[in-house]
């Protein structure tokens, strides 16, 4: 795989010894992650690791308790067009009236865009975001009768109305059987090659990702590690990260990572789901 990765300008997302502590639980701390053009990142952890948070720190929806966070060069702020958030998938309501097409549409809603935009160019940039994700032939249905990865991919829709340079999503592969999910994927990985947005993805997915992605974020009781998939998931570093044994097994070209048990933590992130993930 040939990487797109512009190390040439300055990051897209700089974690400077970021500190995020909740009340008196530290979720990570001295965080050190520079994000570049293009690059795709998937940030991986046991439930209520900081996943969500780190996105949220990213949103400007959460203070850092300690060290910097620049995206694009300045401090992240709510409703900043820098940044794109497809939110943790909820399958909408089959009865929901609104149209696939709508939903893209309040892509453009808020102060994002500063001055308003016409309805003509709220259209047209909606048809242009559907056509990239290729969305077209069910734009017009109703959303809730969609499919859960015809959903997705419309969020992925509302999420690049501002033609953000870093998108965040949220455990985007959830719920989708393995063709859409790698559907999503290939087309999160076509629009960081097309147009250099930074992907940083929550997931609980392993298997599926790792075609895609170039770095792992792994977040763990308050600890971190990052680098490439086979820096991060080693026997090794899991033990270590964990303070417990792990063991990661490749097996068929699959990563299976299988606690002692002992973390619950661990418990949590190795079920049945995610040892398949
Ligand atoms: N605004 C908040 N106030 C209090 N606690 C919070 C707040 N936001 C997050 N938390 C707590 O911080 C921890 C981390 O939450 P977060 O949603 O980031 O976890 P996660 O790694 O995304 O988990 P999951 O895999 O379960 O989605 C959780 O224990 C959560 O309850």
């Amino acid at each position: 795989m040939t990487s797109v990765i512009d190390t040439a300008t300055p990051p897209l997302v700089d974690f400077r010894g970021a500190t995020l502590t909740i009340g008196d639980r530290t979720l990570w701390s001295g965080l050190d992650l520079t994000i570049g053009r293009g690059e795709f990142v998937a940030i991986l952890g046991p439930n209520g690791a900081g996943k969500t948070t780190l996105l949220k720190a990213l949103l400007g929806l959460m203070r850092l308790s300690g060290g910097s966070v620049t995206v694009a060069g300045k401090r992240p702020s709510r409703g900043s067009s820098d940044v794109g958030y497809v939110p943790q998938q909820k399958i909408f309501d089959p009865d929901l009236g609104l149209r696939g097409r709508d939903l893209v549409a309040l892509g453009a809603d808020g102060h994002r865009f500063g001055a308003p935009w016409s309805k003509r160019a709220v259209r047209r940039a909606a048809d242009e975001v559907i056509r990239a994700v290729g969305a077209q032939e069910y734009a017009d249905a109703p959303i809730g009768r969609l499919s859960g990865g015809e959903q997705q991919r419309l969020r992925i829709a509302q999420a690049l109305m501002s033609d953000p340079q870093v998108l965040l999503c949220d455990e985007p592969l959830t719920s989708l059987d393995l063709r859409h999910q790698e559907g999503v994927l290939d087309l999160l990985d076509r629009r960081r090659r097309e147009s250099g947005t930074a992907i940083v993805m929550v997931t609980h997915e392993i298997n599926p990702i790792l075609p895609f992605v170039d770095r792992i974020v792994y977040l763990v009781g308050g600890k971190w590690a990052v680098g490439t998939p086979d820096e991060v998931l080693t026997t090794e570093r899991l033990s270590q990260l964990y303070g417990s044994p792990v063991d990661v097994l490749r097996v068929r070209g699959r990563v299976i990572v299988v606690g002692g048990g002992e973390s619950p933590e661990l418990s949590h992130h190795c079920g049945p789901e995610a040892v398949s993930a």
